[in-house]
């Protein structure tokens, strides 16, 4: 008897639901088409070669156990489900749909109450759970997904594939003890090596070790660090007291790299600034220490620019070390500074350039200068600024752009800015184009968009590492990771006194002393008589650079002076001259400070602080205009007996 249409098409559709029984008890995906390698007891790794497109869905990575398992407790959950409902309760079931039909504006305002409310919980649960998967998106976006987009075609693996499903990347892959995994294709068409070099230079590896496993089914390699940087780095370690001891004075030891390779960075090499980015608790203040007592070590002079005034505690009182405070001094430091560099250019161009390179001393000792918050530092300064100016005067702070001067100085006039923020946007540190003036940048605990800014050249990003100690230093284009040196205050100080400051003298200050007669713009000449003489520093800067130590000889910050003999002869003779006629000349703040007080007093911005601060300032006796006139002799009087700093540190505790 001939088949009838209809009997094909039932033979057909028996067929059909006897295949997706069969494939639903077999747990294979319903529609029939495999799309990745699971099998019935492994999971799948990734998706077959044939699926060039289409989502792969997360199902369709499960082993056919776990879909069988679900499938059968999902018909069971329904069928209990149907029999409760309509078997069991039929009388109430059909009893509620019978008085929603009947009266359906209750139920509609109940389901718009509950939508609403619905909707609310939606959306806060959307924004809760999206915070709460920033870091888990972010770490997939920057490391996992271009691993994998690197990955893929040299594994001979479909771009489809779920990068989750072979690369085993735990967060904190940066860890010393932390395992990489990757489940590789079992067939043998890749390469070893190239896969082994993408995976280093996307997920920006340093120093690891491979292991391969290519035989059998489970086939993987996993990545984990060879020589990671020493967990901790401190003084009394075996010989880092000797390695300290040798390291040249141009280049602290900031730490060690792997494998114990030091790290340090060299101010006549590499850049004259360094730049330290890290946010708060990160180590900055352990990261300065550690640099700036070895300069000091080696004779150079430091001033530290410290707006929070406790980060440096180890410094205080140190020879060499002129602590700045608060915010006139800072704004005061700066300027002095700037023109200290201005001053050591005008030198270095008298010089022939053969002598200049070498015997670059001889523009003066290293100043190196410490400052602290930058971010919050250069807010004091503008709204400082905006407190003391006058009309006429610049509208930009002159303190800001002091600083923006000194780091476009070169590397030959050996000012140096270590400069410390907790987050270096261009803005805070004077413009982008005044990253490039600090090719030596020390980043810690950074977030991704602070190295996209401050490190643009180094790609892809280092995942940061929340080992205490543990930073990045980036130098000529390559990050090396790093465990820095941690002195204690004691260590610091310690090592800080023991070098050329040691040798019975005290460092000199930025302070121009009371004393007349020196031409105003000879900032040298104008400190010999005030100086004190620093000894020769030890093979790298021979006795002569010390005679322009004078030239940094002015404080800018007021404490009780001891007497060095040029002082005490200003103050003994200076009260009981008589004042000469023109003391009772009336003039204006600006007018009395460039003809009678720029040897006196470090500014112009020094005295308004001073008129708005201290209660000794003389009263005005007259106005001009707008302007308030005071006496000279006042004036002078004055600007002798106020409080200054001591010599060699302008510490005022
Ligand atoms: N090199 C290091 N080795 C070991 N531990 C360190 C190191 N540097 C910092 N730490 C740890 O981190 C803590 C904070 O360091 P530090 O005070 O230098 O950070 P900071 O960024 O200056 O902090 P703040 O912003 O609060 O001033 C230290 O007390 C120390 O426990």
């Amino acid at each position: 008897m001939a088949r009838t249409k209809f009997d094909r098409q039932v033979d057909e559709t028996a067929e059909s639901v006897a295949f997706v029984i069969g494939r639903f008890l077999a747990g294979r995906p319903l529609r029939g088409e495999r799309k990745t390698d699971a099998t019935f007891w492994r999971k799948g790794t990734r998706v077959l070669p044939k699926v060039v497109e289409g989502h792969v869905s997360r199902s369709s990575y499960r082993a056919g156990w776990q879909r069988l398992t679900f499938r059968i407790s999902g018909l069971a959950a329904t069928g209990a489900g149907g029999y409760w409902t309509l078997w069991k309760n039929q009388d109430a079931t059909f009893a509620a749909v019978r008085d929603v039909w009947e009266n359906p504006d209750p139920a509609i305002a109940t389901a718009q109450t509950g939508g609403i409310g619905l909707v609310s919980a939606a959306a806060v649960g959307g924004a809760v759970y999206g915070l709460a998967t920033r870091k888990r998106r972010e770490f997939m976006r920057e490391w996992v997904t271009p691993l994998h987009e690197a990955l893929a075609v040299p594994l001979g693996m479909s771009e489809l594939t779920d990068p989750r499903r072979y690369l085993h990347i735990p967060r904190n892959f940066s860890d010393d003890d932390a395992e990489i995994r990757i489940d590789v294709p079992a067939h043998m068409r890749f390469n070893e090596d190239l896969v082994a070099d993408l995976i280093v230079k996307k997920l920006a590896l340093e120093n690891v070790s491979f292991t391969w496993r290519r035989a059998g089914r489970d086939t993987h390699v996993i990545v984990k660090k060879r020589q990671a940087p020493p967990k901790m780095l401190r003084l009394s370690d075996p010989g880092v007291r000797e390695i300290l001891a040798k390291m040249p004075e141009s280049a602290p030891l900031i730490g060690f790299g792997a494998g114990k390779k030091k790290v340090s960075v060299d101010l006549d090499a590499d850049s004259p600034h360094v730049l330290i980015s890290a946010g708060t608790g990160g180590g900055k203040s352990t990261i300065l220490r550690t640099i700036c007592c070895q300069f000091i070590h080696n004779g150079a002079h430091a001033y530290v620019l410290d707006f929070k005034r406790i980060s440096h505690t180890w410094a205080r009182g140190v020879p060499g070390v002129t602590y700045c405070r608060d915010i006139a001094e800072i704004h005061d430091a700066l300027i002095r500074l700037a023109q200290e560099g201005q001053r050591r250019i005008r030198l270095a161009e008298q010089m022939a350039d053969d002598v200049l390179e070498r015997e670059p001393w001889r523009v003066g000792p290293r100043l190196v200068i410490l400052l602290e918050e930058v971010n919050a530092t250069m807010g004091q300064l503008k709204r400082y600024w905006a407190k003391i100016r006058e009309s006429g005067d610049p509208k930009e702070s002159p303190a800001v752009d002091a600083l923006a001067e000194i780091l476009f100085m070169g590397r030959q006039v050996r000012l140096h800015v270590l400069l410390v923020a907790q987050s270096a946007t261009a803005r805070a540190i004077g413009g982008p184009e005044m990253r490039e003036n600090f090719s030596t940048r020390i980043l810690v605990r950074y977030t991704l968009n602070a190295w996209r800014m401050l490190v643009p050249e180094v790609s892809p990003i280092p995942m940061p590492s929340q080992h205490n100690g543990r930073v990045q230093v980036v130098t000529r284009g390559r990050a090396q990771e790093t465990q820095v040196l941690n002195l204690s205050n004691e260590e610091a100080r310690e090592w800080a006194m023991s070098g050329i400051h040691s040798k019975g003298t005290a460092g000199p200050s930025l302070h121009q002393p009371p004393v007349p007669a020196a031409p105003p713009d000879d900032f040298a000449g104008a400190c010999n008589t005030h100086a004190q003489e620093i000894p020769p520093t030890p093979a790298t800067e021979p006795p002569a650079s010390n005679r322009d130590l004078a030239a940094e000889a002015r404080s800018l910050t007021p404490s009780p002076s001891p007497a060095t003999p040029a002082d005490t002869a200003a103050a003994a003779t200076s009260p009981v001259q008589p004042a000469p006629a023109d003391d009772h000349q009336e003039l204006g703040l600006r007018e009395a400070y460039d003809q009678h007080l720029s040897e006196t007093i470090a500014s112009l911005a020094a005295l308004r602080w001073a008129r708005a601060n201290d209660p000794e300032f003389p009263a005005p006796v007259g106005k001009r205009g707008t302007a308030f006139l005071y006496r000279i002799g006042d004036l002078k009087k004055w600007a002798r007996n106020r409080p200054r700093a001591a010599t060699g540190t302008t510490d005022l505790d």
